[in-house]
């Protein structure tokens, strides 16, 4: 997304009057995505958020014609296919693949979540699947193309994965949004295995009518931009996940509703507290780790803390750095004022904490410590996704602050330290930093928005491994 021509993508798929899944999903989730949506229409169903009452499949030669008309004219970038009914519609669109050179993502629409059928011969996919660059199947759908029992657990999806992704030449993108449990799984696997996996935590809502529709058609589009599978999916889990959250939103029909497809344009949702949302398994990793359970109890060797101390008085050096790049790149004078305060507490306030406790000497940085800078550094190009990469530190910190102050008492070791990210001013300032990120998303293209999300969870998960070095260096020390 972002610069570039904007993509062909095609849709070849059914029909879903209510308009939350089939063509119609189709067409919004490639809209909302910057890519050009066509359609080839293989059936025409009768369903509302409650269910499919009707289907009426499309003539094979008359799907054929369809197809040959766009292809006679116009250059396909990437063609989803979704719902194909029949035998007669599934060798069409096989015959026509034959004449064209675009990626195909498949997603092998069998039964919709309602539980109604929407392909008559599962058997007849077959021949289909060898054609796809990628295989988008359901825990249901997998299990049937593979003549296997249905998978119950998130391991056994993967295996199968695998399995599919070998006998059919294809990527094989695996959904665990079927299993028990409070994240959602999905992974990208070839026939060696995994190549990549993204969670986002399951939202409760009855509103998912169309999510694997949604996530084919995005997952073509953004592909069809990057040339990368990896990254595609990476944004078209993010993008769905936005959806999801945004669908209550929508007020269509009392069954499973839809997604809010266009959430990105004239959705309510604040995205920050989606941003936040979806790095909820990292905040859950940071509780659970031994550095911040020994830090609250107190019983965190001072060798640990004065490891992690000195390494973040490095971080915060460079830390401080960016935030004054950050006001010089400032649209403002409020942004440029705010940022180049922060850079001076910085400078003045917590590091002046830190040369407390730290005994004079000089270290160097670790690898994890340089990996986060660099990551902050590499957010440089432009304002926006500098101060996207630059939020968590703060929004984390006062996160934890808060916890970590409750454990706080007058004989506590580290009681400076506890209290410092519990204040009244470090919380002004953190949502400060949020609204001034918040204004800069609003003014952003999807391109840009979508990186700045990226920053923000890669600096989220640099936080994660910046608290847990002390450990990993004593391990590293004990082992030598
Ligand atoms: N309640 C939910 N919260 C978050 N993500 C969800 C939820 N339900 C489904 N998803 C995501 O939607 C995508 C499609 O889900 P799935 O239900 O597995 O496939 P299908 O819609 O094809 O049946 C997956 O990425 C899954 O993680
Ligand atoms: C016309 C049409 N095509 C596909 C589906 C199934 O959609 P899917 O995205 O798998 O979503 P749900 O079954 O979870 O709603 C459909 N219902 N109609």
């Amino acid at each position: 997304m972002g610069g570039g021509t904007v993509k062909n993508i095609l849709s070849i798929a059914g029909s879903d009057p209510s308009g939350g899944a089939g063509i119609q999903a189709d067409l919004k989730a490639i809209a909302a995505n910057g890519g050009y949506g066509m359609c080839v229409i293989t059936a025409l169903t009768a369903q509302n958020t409650q269910g499919v009452s009707a289907v009426q499949a499309i003539d094979g030669h008359f799907v054929l014609a369809q197809l040959e008309a766009v292809s006679a004219d116009v250059q396909i970038d990437a063609i989803k296919i979704g719902m194909l009914a029949n035998t007669q519609v599934i060798l069409a669109v096989n015959d026509w693949l034959d004449t064209v050179d675009a990626p195909v993502v498949l997603d092998p629409v069998m039964v919709a979540t309602s539980g109604d059928r929407l392909l008559d011969d599962d058997a007849a996919l077959d021949s289909l699947l060898d054609r796809a660059s990628v295989i988008t199947p359901n825990l249901l759908e997998l299990a049937s193309l593979l003549r296997e029992p249905a998978a119950t657990q998130w391991s056994e999806v993967l295996e199968q994965a695998q399995r599919l992704a070998a006998k059919h030449d294809a990527l094989v993108l695996a959904k665990g949004g079927h299993l028990d449990g409070e994240v959602c799984p999905d992974a990208l696997v070839s026939a060696q295995g995994v190549l990549a996996e993204f969670s986002n935590p399951r939202h409760h809502t009855k509103n998912t009518h169309g999510t694997g529709c949604t996530l084919s058609s995005a997952l073509a589009t953004i592909f069809a931009s990057s040339q990368d599978w990896v990254s595609a999916l990476e944004q078209a889990k993010a993008y769905l996940f936005r959806a999801i959250v945004a669908a209550d939103e929508l007020h269509v029909g009392s069954g499973h509703g839809p997604v809010n497809h266009f959430v990105d344009f004239f959705g309510t949702v604040d995205p920050m507290d989606q941003w936040w949302q979806q790095i909820q398994g990292l905040r859950d990793s940071i509780d659970n780790l031994e550095f911040i359970n020994q830090l609250a109890d107190g019983t965190l060797k001072a060798a640990d803390f004065g490891y992690y101390l000195a390494q973040d008085a490095l971080y915060l050096q460079r830390y401080a750095q960016v935030l004054a790049e950050a006001s010089a790149l400032a649209p403002d004078l409020e942004a440029q004022r705010f940022w180049a305060h922060s850079a001076s507490e910085i400078l003045e306030g917590e590091l002046q904490l830190h040369r407390n406790y730290l005994v004079e000497g000089s270290a160097n940085p670790s690898a994890t410590t340089l990996n986060y800078v660099n990551h902050l550094s590499a957010s440089k190009q432009s304002y926006a996704e500098l101060i996207a990469a630059i939020l968590p530190c703060y929004w984390l910190y006062q996160d934890i602050g808060k916890r970590l102050a409750s454990a706080n008492h007058e004989d506590h070791p580290y009681k400076q330290w506890l209290g410092t990210y519990a204040s009244d001013e470090f919380d002004l300032a953190t949502e400060r930093a949020i609204n001034m990120v918040r204004s800069a998303w609003q003014l952003a293209d999807p391109g840009l928005r979508e990186r700045m999300r990226l920053s923000f969870v890669r600096s989220a998960e640099h936080e994660v491994a910046f608290f847990d070095q002390a450990r990993l260096n004593r391990v590293e020390f004990s082992t030598v």
